[in-house]
């Protein structure tokens, strides 16, 4: 005989309201994290991911809603858990570290106070130091650290610390390019490694796309989508979504049956989208096009007016009527030359308005 036992969501929050002024920051917002799951949370400026995370963190306090940490109410009618019994690590922008201790000292500060064992303290230290790479600086204060390298010590400090659920604010924001793309993977696969829950808040869809189990993409205090980065990619929930997640191409339009007519011109293509009716938007992925002499359905003309080298391909802006397409393309185009293109119609998604 099998047993089937399910344990409780990392994270649940029901009904999130927070309101700031007259300003409703978290509109009911919900949101279900799975244990061990890297959610990323990405949207507008001012959308509210900031103000999420520190609701469950424990630093902001909601006007109503619940929220469950391992199926513990750790804020609701009946019960308000502190911030410091919350069990959470936060890495956010500022790194907090202490400037009287070394490196190594404020990694094992907090182990210390939660009694645990000098060897499983210097396990835990020596590792953390060695996947961030700072066991060369172990000895240093933070005034003699550059800003990458306390970052790097405020994510140490956490990883060290274990805890169930990591919040992460922008972690990797004052790195630079080359350092951060190593830190991140390295970050993400010791998350991974240690079953840590993590929510992850950046401005960087690609670094989101590339580092979460689940994107959740907010829009004005509450969730507009909240599926795998290929399911938002392939199929966002709403023109908002699409155009947040920047480099498609959006055509403005209505559809007739398996037709999308665009409402700049005389462009008409066929699309896979059955389900949408009347008013609607036509999702263009840069990918999406094709030389029109080996696909003959849906082809398209159109002006280039922008070209830019991007390793693999050219990055090409398209003028198509009044509208603008953006292609990855194989060849290099000049600008003014009409070039014709197809759009093969099951890579044709149209949005509802
Ligand atoms: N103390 C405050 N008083 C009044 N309004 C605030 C306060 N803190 C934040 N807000 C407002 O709440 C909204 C949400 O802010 P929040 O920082 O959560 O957004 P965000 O999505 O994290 O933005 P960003 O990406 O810019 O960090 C914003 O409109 C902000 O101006």
């Amino acid at each position: 005989m099998t047993s089937s036992i399910s344990l409780p969501s990392a994270l649940q929050c029901c009904n999130l309201v927070k309101m700031l002024g007259d300003k409703t920051v978290l509109a009911s917002l919900d949101l279900v994290v799975a244990r061990g799951e890297v959610v990323s949370l990405v949207g507008a400026s001012g959308s509210g991911k900031t103000t999420l995370l520190r609701a469950i963190a424990g630093l902001v306090t909601p006007d109503s809603g619940e929220i469950y940490l391992m199926g513990d109410p750790v804020w609701s009618k009946r019960r308000r858990v502190p911030a410091e019994h919350r069990q959470i690590g936060l890495i956010f922008q500022d790194y907090a570290l202490w400037p009287h201790m070394t490196v190594a000292q404020n990694l094992s500060f907090g182990l210390e106070a939660r009694h645990m064992k000098s060897d499983e303290i210097k396990r835990r230290v020596d590792h953390a130091l060695d996947v961030t790479r700072l066991g060369s600086l172990r000895g240093r204060r933070p005034s003699q650290l550059s800003g990458g390298q306390q970052q790097r010590v405020a994510i140490a400090r956490c990883l060290a610390a274990r805890p169930q659920i990591l919040l992460l604010d922008e972690p990797l924001s004052n790195l630079d390019a080359a350092l951060r793309d190593d830190l991140r993977s390295e970050m993400v696969r010791l998350i991974r490694a240690e079953g840590i829950t993590a929510i992850y808040v950046t401005h960087d869809q690609a670094e989101a796309m590339a580092v979460s189990d689940r994107l959740a993409v907010m829009d004005r205090g509450t969730i507009a989508q909240f599926a795998t980065p290929q399911e938002i990619y392939e199929a966002p929930a709403n023109a908002f979504v699409a155009q947040f997640l920047g480099g498609f191409s959006l055509l403005k339009g209505w559809t007739e049956k398996d037709a999308f007519h665009a409402e700049g011109g005389t462009l008409k293509l066929r699309h896979r989208s059955p389900g949408v009716s009347g008013d609607g938007v036509l999702v263009v992925r840069p990918e999406d096009g094709r030389p029109a002499a080996s696909h003959p359905e849906n082809r398209i003309c159109g002006e280039v007016i922008d070209s830019a080298y991007q390793g693999r391909c050219w990055r090409l802006m398209i003028k198509v009527s009044t509208d603008i397409i953006r292609l990855d393309w194989p060849t290099r185009e000049n600008l003014g030359t009409v070039i014709e293109f197809s759009l093969p119609p099951d890579r044709c998604t149209v949005l509802s308005n």
